[in-house]
């Protein structure tokens, strides 16, 4: 299993800095892992490129002296231009270090092949000025390859916000922890390849990237119970749960079984149909209420009652009414912004806080999804799913999500661990299906999403 990079706020970025610094690190050795750092992965990406460095006044222009002295000390061409005086002692350390000129960042300021932008990191405090963003996109736009220090320039760390026009950067060497502008909308799209360098600071977190998952064996003595019976209950559009139980039984459930009041068509025949729900049936793995379901409350209502463990989509989040009908569901529920708003009200704060304090509020884990999805935990886990393809924006691929989440909770995955495998394995089967995909061949290219695992 790849190891889960931790995300870190700026708060506790600064929490584990003064860690590391009462422990007996100065800041000028965290600044100068920093920028060797970030000099060793642009020089990899890049190669000895002519280089131009754009220094902000904080330390994260301190970051970008460091690595101006260690890619000139490969024999790179490298060129400074500081956008003021540096503010802070550790800034002001780096600046000194650097043997080179440094010019003032001007209209006449010209480019260079590789351009190195550490303006702002984690201490942004609003958009860049029109001015000093007009020259940051002249610059960028005349160079070929673009690296951010730490935090592309202009994007909040913490809620991945753009204050002011944040181009799109081919690398952002990030320091201790990633954070959380590197996996949220818009920011995240900003970063191009994110490398997280270890700085000796310890960036353990409960907020994590979600990483390839480690599948439950399948027990050679198993059976199609114990491999996991999911029981989806229709609705009244059949077609969401056909999605929703063919991406169940392709995600591996030993028996997916759906109950609805007239047969379905299309649903291949591995897939049992019946016209009772008894949904208290011991054997069941996961219950599965929600796509598909259109206003028939009442299934949701019977669905509660079962003690099965249960993932709930789509009407079946709007029908819920009050989150506290979760308590005690060992429920995961998968709502997008609308039905998330709708469920939990306006909430505020960014997504990740939001996002926890719904998982709080309800008892259950809570798959957030957007171009940024989020599975959060009432403990207080939160995991960001890695960039997924934007065409995953079509119909039926929220159908998909919750029946692939619904197999890996009945193969006896925990909820929060099943709800993020599934949902990295939805970003990786729509990478693996393509752009042309339709809901239906994203469920198909699930066997070869767990075969690459
Ligand atoms: N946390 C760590 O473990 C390490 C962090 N490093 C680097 O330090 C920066 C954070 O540095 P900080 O000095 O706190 O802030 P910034 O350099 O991001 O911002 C500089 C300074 O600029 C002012 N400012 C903010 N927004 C604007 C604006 N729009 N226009 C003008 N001026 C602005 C504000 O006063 C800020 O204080 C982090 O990103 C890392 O790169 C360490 O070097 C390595 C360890
Ligand atoms: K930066």
């Amino acid at each position: 299993m790849s190891r889960a990079r931790p995300l870190l706020t700026a708060e506790r970025m600064r929490a584990a800095e003064q860690a590391a610094i009462d422990g007996g690190t100065s800041v000028e050795q965290l600044m100068e892992r920093a920028g060797a750092a970030l000099a060793e992965a642009a020089f990899r990406f890049a190669g000895p490129l002519p280089t131009l460095i754009l220094c902000g006044p904080g330390n994260n222009g301190g970051d970008g002296y460091v690595s101006a002295r260690h890619l000139a000390a490969r024999g790179v061409q490298v060129r400074v231009a500081a956008l003021e005086d540096s503010q802070s002692n550790a800034a002001k350390w780096a600046r000194s270090e650097w043997a080179g000129d440094v010019e003032a960042l001007s209209d006449e300021t010209k480019s260079a092949p590789l351009l190195i932008v550490a303006l702002f990191g984690t201490g942004l405090k609003r958009g860049l000025d029109t001015t000093i963003n007009q020259r940051l996109l002249r610059l960028f736009d005349e160079a070929m390859i673009r690296v951010a220090c730490d935090v592309p320039s202009g994007a909040a760390s913490d809620s991945g916000a753009c204050l002011s026009d944040v181009p799109q950067f081919d690398l952002t060497v990030t320091f201790g922890a990633l954070k959380p502008a590197h996996r949220l909308y818009p920011a995240m799209h900003r970063c191009g390849r994110v490398v997280l360098a270890d700085i000796g600071i310890d960036g353990s977190s409960d907020w994590h990237e979600i990483a390839a998952p480690r599948f439950p064996v399948l027990e050679p003595g198993g059976h199609k119970y114990s491999r996991g019976l999911v029981h989806a209950l229709a609705g009244k559009m059949p077609g969401a749960i056909a999605l929703a139980a063919k991406a169940a039984a392709h995600s591996g459930a030993g028996y997916v079984r759906v109950s609805t009041s007239r047969p379905i068509d299309g649903l291949p025949s591995a897939i049992v149909q019946i016209d009772t729900a008894e949904v208290n049936d011991e054997r069941i793995g996961c219950l599965l209420v929600g796509p598909g379901l259109g206003d028939i409350p009442q299934v949701l209502t019977l669905a509660l009652t079962s003690h099965a463990p249960k993932v709930i989509d789509a009407d079946g989040i709007t029908y819920l009414g009050d989150p506290e009908r979760l308590k005690g569901q060992d429920a995961i529920i998968t709502p997008h912004e609308g039905e998330f708003k709708r469920l939990f009200g306006d909430i505020g704060g960014t997504k990740p806080e939001r996002a926890l304090k719904a998982a709080h509020r309800s008892g259950a884990v809570v798959v957030f999804k957007g171009p940024d999805t989020l599975v959060a935990s009432p403990d207080g886990r939160l995991g960001f799913a890695p960039p997924a393809p934007a065409w995953l924006a079509t119909a039926g691929t929220g159908d998909v999500l919750s029946g692939m989440i619904a197999a890996l909770r009945a193969r006896g995955m925990p909820a929060f661990e099943a709800a993020s495998a599934g949902v990295w394995l939805h970003g990786r089967a729509a990478e693996l299906a393509g752009p042309g995909m339709i809901a239906d061949d994203l469920a198909e290219a699930i066997p070869a999403a767990i075969a690459d695992l």
